[in-house]
């Protein structure tokens, strides 16, 4: 049976309370926390560095941590997310001069490497380093913010990665991220996706519990 991971994404979390936030939202069945680093320079926004990952460690949150850089450049957060506790860490190959390289300080680090596509960038960023990758993310809304609709064109995207990572041979992960609800997970999972970032639709919510319990519902569909 197919398995699917539910990253709740950390951005729509209380920061005031952020710990307590994390540990109620994985008790209520998340599998990964999805932890979004933005620098107001590749994005217009700005969250938070390894020292907030670190305290997540400290706080006795052991879970595994990916690590979404919104960063520019990439190279020198690396080593220090590794160092914090971050077990996934994806980058944006538009924000990197030297997409391998990167790739390469990761998996140094003992992290899984991903890259993160934005909804116009091509699959083809993706040729001669596919193999090296743990992941790839397809963001399926402009990144920056929690909150926005899903962009329908992504379905397509999602399924033509699916179908190169099949026609490789490769079991590369298919991470999706933005606008994920209970109501489009299904058609989404159907396109090829196997792990779900999702913000708002579950912060946002007063059970938690149940808002994953829809998510698995859908999925089981
Ligand atoms: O990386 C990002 C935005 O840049 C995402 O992780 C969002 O935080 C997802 O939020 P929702 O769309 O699920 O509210």
């Amino acid at each position: 049976m197919q398995e699917y991971l539910i990253a709740p994404s950390i951005l729509s979390a209380d920061f005031a309370r952020l710990g307590q936030d994390v540990e109620s939202v994985l008790q209520a069945g998340a599998d990964v926390v999805h932890f979004d680093v933005m620098d107001n320079h590749y994005v217009p926004n700005l969250t938070f560095g390894p020292m907030i990952c670190e305290a997540l460690r400290n706080y006795g949150i052991s879970a595994p941590i990916d690590v979404h850089l919104m960063v520019e450049p990439v190279d020198t957060l690396i080593g220090s997310f590794a160092d914090a506790g971050a077990d996934m860490i994806s980058f944006h190959p538009e924000a990197s001069r030297h997409v391998h390289r990167s790739i390469q300080l990761i998996k140094d680090k003992g992290c899984k490497p991903g890259l993160a596509l934005n909804p116009a960038t091509p699959l083809s960023v993706l040729d001669h380093v596919i193999e090296s990758l743990h992941h790839v993310l397809i963001m399926t809304v402009n990144p920056g913010f929690g909150g926005q609709a899903f962009i329908p064109e992504m379905q397509d995207k999602i399924r033509q990665l699916r179908t190169y990572i099949d026609e490789k041979g490769l079991n590369t992960v298919i991470e999706v991220d933005g606008g994920i609800k209970a109501d489009n997970i299904r058609h989404v999972a159907d396109a090829g996706a196997t792990m779900f970032v999702a913000g708002s639709a579950i912060f946002n919510q007063p059970d938690y519990a149940k808002a994953i319990h829809a998510f698995r519902q859908a999925l089981a569909q």
